[in-house]
């Protein structure tokens, strides 16, 4: 019973054997091969119009790089408050923008509020020195919420970001799993709804190390060169991430992969609102269910070996938990089975 993270999960057969079909032979190094090209070419046919791809190790690093090419003296970057690049990636972004500053806006659920996002960016106002200048809005899809935007709701962030003359970023760590759940276009859900700058995982969705930065403006693949070569992110053997993603991409595996571990969630979710001493604390729109439920209950599924982590409840959610409570997360990925959903639903209804 893994619900840990689907970090912790494997890689994918197809993304393992691709892998080896690309060990074979010799093929120019750090971003230069056949592959390479071939593989970024199938991102702007998927984005439907040409994309500049950069492949990079971590998610951590495309967020951070993707902010560091907004950024300019004094930035000022807007994101949710509970945003992966403000609370878990220890500064990165900070770092890699050489200063930029983090600007935590609030929104229900994981997502940013449009109107609370306007309010944030107008209090740096043009040629007011001191509070510095806004460079860039960041917004996660699916959320750190487990919640995912609706389209309307990207356009309507994008809607701000552009009035206000800013680069729009997504963290798209699991970009794959919020596209399956809103039935939606890559192009749909990024570039037609104001969306610059992509940070496109693959790692969470089956593949070993494969995140890309994809960039719907290719105007800003110049300095992005210089600013992966710099961080230490251009990989000398680069044909070993565009070899996952080729299998990643190819007859739908991505898509594939993501509708399981959403699946997985949805059953987990639906089988704990059905039980007394469990409830949900936002929606579950992806692979991931944040849920409260007694401490006697957390200890049982811990001693027949569920593994998962108890999860810091935001101030909102800590006003509801009584003390016998704990808010936990549980995340499933492509390689979570329905028996093992089963059996730790088993352990909550004490059947
Ligand atoms: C929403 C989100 N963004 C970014 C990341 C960063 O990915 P990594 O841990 O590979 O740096 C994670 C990690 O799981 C994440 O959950
Ligand atoms: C850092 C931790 O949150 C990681 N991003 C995960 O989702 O498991």
């Amino acid at each position: 019973m893994h619900f840990a993270s689907d970090n912790w999960a494997g890689a994918h057969p197809n993304i393992v054997r691709g892998l080896a079909e690309a060990a074979e032979g010799h093929a120019p190094a750090y971003g230069a091969s056949e592959l390479d090209k071939k593989v970024e070419h199938r991102f702007s046919e998927i984005f439907e119009r040409d994309v500049a791809v950069f492949f990079v190790g971590t998610g951590t690093a495309a967020n951070s790089l993707a902010l560091a090419s907004c950024n300019r003296p004094g930035g000022q970057i807007f994101c949710h408050a509970e945003a992966h690049v403000n609370m878990d990636e220890c500064n990165a972004p900070e770092f890699f923008t050489s200063g930029a500053k983090l600007v935590p806006v609030t929104g229900p659920q994981g997502r940013m509020a449009p109107d609370a996002l306007a309010t944030a960016i107008a209090r740096f106002p043009p040629g007011v020195v001191h509070g510095g200048q806004p460079v860039a809005v960041t917004i996660t899809q699916a959320t750190e919420a487990g919640t995912v935007y609706s389209l309307d709701q990207i356009g309507a962030i994008g809607e701000v970001a552009r009035k206000a003359g800013l680069p729009l970023h997504m963290d798209g760590a699991r970009f794959a799993n919020a596209l399956v759940t809103l039935g939606a276009t890559p192009a749909e859900m990024t570039w037609k709804r104001g969306v610059d700058i992509l940070s496109f995982g693959g790692t969470k969705n089956g593949c070993w190390c494969a995140e890309a930065l994809v960039l719907f403006d290719p105007g800003r693949a110049r300095e992005m060169h210089y600013l992966r070569k710099r961080s230490a992110q251009l990989f000398s053997k680069s044909r070993f991430i565009a070899a996952q993603f080729d299998a990643y991409l190819r007859d739908g595996l991505w898509l594939e992969l993501a509708r399981h571990a959403n699946a997985m969630a949805s059953r987990l979710a639906a089988g704990l609102v059905s039980t007394h001493d469990a409830r949900l604390a936002w929606p579950t729109g992806s692979n991931e269910v944040f849920a409260i439920l007694k401490n006697a209950r957390l200890r049982a599924l811990r001693d027949q070996g569920a593994v998962f982590y108890d999860w810091p409840a935001t101030a909102a959610i800590k006003d509801e938990l009584a003390t016998d409570e704990t808010m936990i997360r549980l995340v499933t990925s492509y390689a979570t089975t329905a028996r093992e959903v089963d059996a730790f639903l088993s352990i909550c209804t004490g059947e």
